[in-house]
């Protein structure tokens, strides 16, 4: 696999206007892979996608393909690079296939419609994500979940070079979390593209991301690959955000390395007693 520098992160700091959140974040990753973030609640996952998406004031370079993010204008960031945020805030009645055609809105000018291919990819988009038949249904009829693979496929569509996931699998169940990411996989190493997902879920980001990106604090505690690195390197990182872990390797099907990790109760902890 190529691992030119495709999207480098460098010295990012950005906050809320009281301390920086954000403490010189740095990482890059090449073209057709997908990096997982994980931290802790609170370390600064949500604040690192929208600070590179340029949602929020921030120091520091976000370069894609050489490209300084934080000086392009609305509409050119907007071309390369998709944010999705946890909660999507459509709150309008709207089709789902006019959800997903919004993933086209940068590319249209001012009153432009979306073309026939244009609304046949978005189908396409629909059924690889399992919504096919649900095109004209309201949007707002659709599951937390459902709503989840409508926006999933509305980014698909898209184009950009650069999407920014935050908790992208939060209300799907265990099947359609697994198939989503194998999905989003499977797309970034075709299309070329770099996907950075912030995830609650570490056997996902373990199983599905070519690189994990471990916030600690605001700052980057490691950045990982849980097909190649060494168990003990992956098991320091992880037990500094979720506390006592041990990792077993496990051949899969498709002669990959798994990981399981359990969590490993802590002898020191007290028990509850209110
Ligand atoms: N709008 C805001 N104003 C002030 N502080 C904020 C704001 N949003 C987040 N923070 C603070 O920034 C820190 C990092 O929050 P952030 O949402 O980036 O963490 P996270 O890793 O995504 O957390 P979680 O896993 O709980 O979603 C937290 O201490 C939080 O209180």
């Amino acid at each position: 696999m190529n691992h030119e520098p495709f999207f480098t992160v460098t010295g990012l700091t950005a906050g809320y206007g009281g301390p920086d959140i954000l403490r010189g974040v740095e990482f890059s990753s090449a073209p057709g892979l997908i990096t997982g973030i994980l931290g802790a609640n609170g370390s600064g996952k949500t604040t690192l996608l929208k600070a590179v998406c340029g949602l929020l004031p921030h120091g520091g370079q976000s370069l894609l393909e050489g490209c300084d993010l934080g000086t392009l204008p609305p509409r050119q960031l907007a071309r390369r690079c998709a944010y999705i945020p946890q909660r999507s805030g459509i709150g309008i009645d709207i089709s789902v296939l006019d959800v997903v055609l919004m993933g086209y809105n940068p590319h249209l000018g001012l009153l432009e419609r979306p073309t026939a291919q244009m609304k046949e990819t978005a189908r396409r988009a629909l059924a690889l994500t399992g919504l096919a038949g649900r095109e004209e249904e309201n949007y707002q009829t659709l599951s937390e979940g459902q709503k989840q693979l409508c926006i999933l496929a509305r980014t698909l569509v898209s184009g950009a070079q650069l999407l920014l996931l935050d908790e992208p699998e939060s209300a799907l169940d265990f099947q359609l979390r697994y198939r989503m990411l194998h999905l989003l996989r499977r797309w970034v190493h075709q299309e070329r593209r770099a996907v950075l997902a912030a995830l609650h879920d570490p056997m996902l980001a373990l199983s599905c991301c070519d690189r994990l990106l471990i916030l600690e604090g605001g700052k980057t505690l490691a950045v990982l690959s849980p097909a190649c690195d060494p168990l003990p390197d992956l098991e320091t990182a992880l037990s500094a955000i979720y506390g006592p872990v041990s990792l077993t390797a496990c051949p899969g099907r498709d002669g990959r390395r798994h990981l399981v990790m359990l969590s490993e109760e802590r002898e020191e902890d007290e028990p509850w007693n209110l």
